[in-house]
């Protein structure tokens, strides 16, 4: 016989907080599968990311719960999984949230960004799909070792479909696996937007959690043709600290608020913020001035998702196809992992918000 109900151990969990949903995890539905038996309780605490940066956190919180308001005697064990949460059809089935990379001026490491950002969501477990957009300058292919590769077709139910290329756990698509690398790109207008909507529409993408997509710099066609076209979750915003960088990244910001447009901002991360010589890890200099893109996300009112410094092997591991997420246990692959653990929390809090508190769980 059981000692223990399952009314008082929801009743337990419902004084345990999600810190950025501001709601009880009760009430939020993120309790699951509670099993009793004597003195063990065991249930499902569903996060809306496996990128939770508070999931040591909630789990703690929910086993102190349940030993003050149930019993100090009970065993508790917590499955802590996760199901990608989502607002609105992106447009592309399957695909739950889409993430755009976005800067204002060219060269402060967007691209870097955008790969490092959707390897590190998919190391925390996260089906994650990348686009680059960069119709003028499409980098993913060198960084991911791939130059010269060209995607297969094939037919589904009787429709052509390209393979996104499978690298590093994650899927991929790049413009310049379609063009020719020594070759500009000569498009213009209507031939670019058709391209980029193909890069969306026409390949096989299964499911997936996070489609991050790397924009050109700056405000053009195909920023216009991408948000207009797919419902995109949010942005993310890359800046330098040079002032020059902050002044284009602020009109970029502009551009995803106008009303015509209107995608949130999921935050600002600042790249290059401060030089660190490989050997002296603790010396920061702040060689282009401190403290740019946390006051640019502050006049915003977006989070700011972290300083990313210049060290020479994030350039060197991406031209060397093998982004610097992946050297496992360095500060660098620490750094964009935590920048995408709140750029996913950034995500859960938007859709949350979109839809009055109400989370929407996709089977
Ligand atoms: N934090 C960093 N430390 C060292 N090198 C970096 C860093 N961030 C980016 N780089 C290097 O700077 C160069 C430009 O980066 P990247 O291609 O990511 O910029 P971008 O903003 O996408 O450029 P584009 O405007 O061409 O799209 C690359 O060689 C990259 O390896």
């Amino acid at each position: 016989m059981s000692t223990f109900t399952q009314e008082q151990v929801l009743q337990a969990l419902s004084n345990v907080e999600e810190p950025d949903l501001k709601k009880d995890l009760v009430t939020l539905n993120m309790i699951q599968n509670i099993h009793i038996d004597g003195n063990n309780i065991s249930f499902s605490v569903i996060l809306t990311t496996p990128a939770c940066p508070l999931k040591a956190m909630i789990e703690n919180a929910c086993r102190n719960a349940i030993m003050y308001f149930v019993s100090k005697d009970a065993v508790v064990h917590i499955d802590m999984t996760s199901k990608v949460t989502t607002q609105k059809n992106t447009g592309v089935p399957g695909v739950k949230n889409i993430i755009a990379v976005a800067s204002g001026k060219g060269g402060v490491g967007k691209s870097t960004v955008a790969v490092n950002l959707a390897l590190g969501l998919a190391r925390t477990g996260a089906k994650v799909g990348l686009i680059d957009a960069d119709i003028y300058g499409p980098s993913i292919p060198i960084m991911f070792g791939l130059e010269g590769t060209r995607p297969m077709a094939r037919e589904v139910d009787g429709k052509t479909r390209i393979e996104p290329i499978e690298k590093y756990g994650i899927k991929l698509l790049s413009i310049g696996f379609f063009t020719d690398p020594n070759q500009p790109v000569p498009w213009r207008g209507p031939m670019v937007s058709t391209a980029v909507k193909q890069l969306f529409n026409d390949a096989d993408w299964g499911e997936l959690d996070y489609l991050v997509v790397d924009l050109p710099p700056g405000t053009g066609d195909i920023h216009i043709t991408v948000t207009q076209t797919f419902p995109v979750t949010g942005a993310v915003i890359v800046t330098t600290p040079q002032n020059v960088a902050l002044a284009d990244a602020k009109k970029g910001i502009g551009m995803f608020m106008m009303n015509a447009i209107n995608v949130p901002i999921l935050g600002v991360v600042e790249n290059m913020s401060y030089f660190t010589p490989a050997e002296l890890p603790d010396n920061k200099y702040y060689i282009f001035g401190q403290g740019g893109g946390s006051k640019l996300a502050e006049s915003i009112k977006a989070p700011f998702l972290g300083e990313i410094p210049l060290v020479k092997s994030i350039s060197e591991s991406g031209d060397a196809g093998k982004p610097v997420v992946l050297q496992e246990g360095s500060i660098m692959a620490g750094a964009f992992i935590e920048m995408a653990q709140k750029v996913a929390q950034q995500v859960a809090i938007c859709n949350a918000n979109a839809i009055n508190g109400a989370i929407v769980v996709n089977n």
